[in-house]
């Protein structure tokens, strides 16, 4: 198994000349993206990325820093020109389709002026959108603040205003031109609990009127909770992608333990299993020896445990869900290797003796 989960969203659309999906709101073709480092030496953010966003979809971007996320949006945002690949934003070249005012995003940074009030930042913007100049721009203002659910703070300035509510402010400005693509960069990374949980409510009333939507995010628990799809990038790359719920619990696995006489016999089962587990087509994710026990972490449980059960001696079985963060670690660790690793448990005496996520 490599760690790759089941593709649902496949490229399976019309084709255009160009070979673009004509329906797609985002479609990126072995997108490469280099920087130069102040060394002189080349850094490659984006590593042949290909990523099909379907209308009304909503994706996660999930990984750990420096993944090449935000180069990512970057590209999608026509911020940044590809070094290779292709890169197509609702059929069009990502700049016409921001020009167009078609995307709207919230990115990490982003100036506001600080002497304004967050009404009139609103209706500033919507007074230089050349779509939404004239009448209807005070109108999508407030349509604005109120889906941002920021009605309230309309009346305060800027430079009052927290990092969490400037971030909704940004929200709100996104929304203005009713764009068809949302692009959030790690949109709640300033907010506390509660206007996280906020920002979230109103982005499911975005989602449930059918708008696209892409997030950056590091936080697991958010990609679980919002998005369908999740995208988890390592590298430049993809890792694995799919139905959130299914890269969960393919990437998460759930973690089989079970006690022999000693930790030799721990550890003579555990050579003795890998090859019947293998034989099984059972993908071993993980695996530990803590003392007497045997804890493995194994994406088919339930053949899992036959197997463990029949080692001679082996007794007190335990099935558990692994734990999420746990799983982030390690699909990012190292996506194509079989590695040994010496990961911090939650036991310090626990030894891991090697790390399997592709076979
Ligand atoms: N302008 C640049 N010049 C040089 N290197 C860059 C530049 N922009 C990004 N990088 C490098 O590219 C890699 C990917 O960065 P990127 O910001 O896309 O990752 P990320 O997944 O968004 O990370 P984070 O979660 O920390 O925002 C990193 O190693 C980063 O240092």
């Amino acid at each position: 198994m490599t760690i790759h989960a089941t593709r649902t969203t496949g490229a399976t659309g019309a084709t255009g000349a160009t070979g673009a999906v004509r329906d797609a709101a985002v479609d990126l073709r072995g997108l490469r993206r280099t920087f130069r480092s102040a060394h002189g030496e080349e850094v490659v953010a984006v590593d042949g990325l290909d990523l099909l966003v379907r209308p009304g979809e909503v994706v996660a971007l999930l990984g750990p820093n420096g993944a090449g996320k935000t180069t990512t949006l970057d590209v999608v945002l026509g911020l940044s020109r590809p070094s290779g690949g292709t890169a197509r934003v609702l059929g069009l070249d990502p700049r016409e389709a921001v020009r167009a005012g078609r995307v709207g995003a919230v990115l990490q940074t982003g100036g506001l002026l600080p002497t304004l009030t967050v009404g009139e930042t609103l209706r500033y913007l919507a007074a230089c959108h050349p779509g939404l100049a004239g009448r209807r721009g005070p109108e999508a203002a407030d349509d604005a603040l109120h889906r941002a659910g920021i009605a309230h703070l309309a009346g305060r300035r800027v430079s009052r205003c927290s990092g969490g509510e400037q971030q909704r402010v940004r929200f709100a400005a996104a929304l203005l031109a009713d764009p068809a693509l949302l692009v959030l960069d790690e949109p709640t990374a300033a907010m506390d609990v509660a206007a996280r949980r906020a920002f979230w409510d109103a982005m499911h009333a975005e989602a449930a009127a059918g708008r696209t939507i892409v997030f950056a995010t590091h936080y697991l628990e958010e990609a679980e909770a919002f998005a369908h799809r999740t995208v988890l990038m390592a590298r430049g790359r993809v890792v694995a992608d799919g139905p959130t719920q299914e890269v969960r619990s393919r990437a998460l696995g759930r973690t089989v333990s079970i006690a022999l006489a000693d930790p030799a016999a721990a550890r003579t089962a555990l050579a003795d299993l890998r090859p019947r587990l293998a034989r099984a087509g059972v993908a071993v994710l993980d695996t530990a020896t803590d003392g007497p026990r045997l804890v493995l972490r194994v994406d088919d449980a339930d053949t899992a445990a036959r197997l463990v059960l029949d080692v001679e001696g082996a007794h007190d079985l335990e099935v558990a869900p692994g734990s999420l963060e746990d799983a982030f670690l390690l699909l990012t660790a190292d996506a194509t290797t079989t590695t040994a690793r010496t990961t911090p448990t939650a036991n310090p005496t626990a030894t891991h003796t090697a790390t399997e996520v592709a076979r």
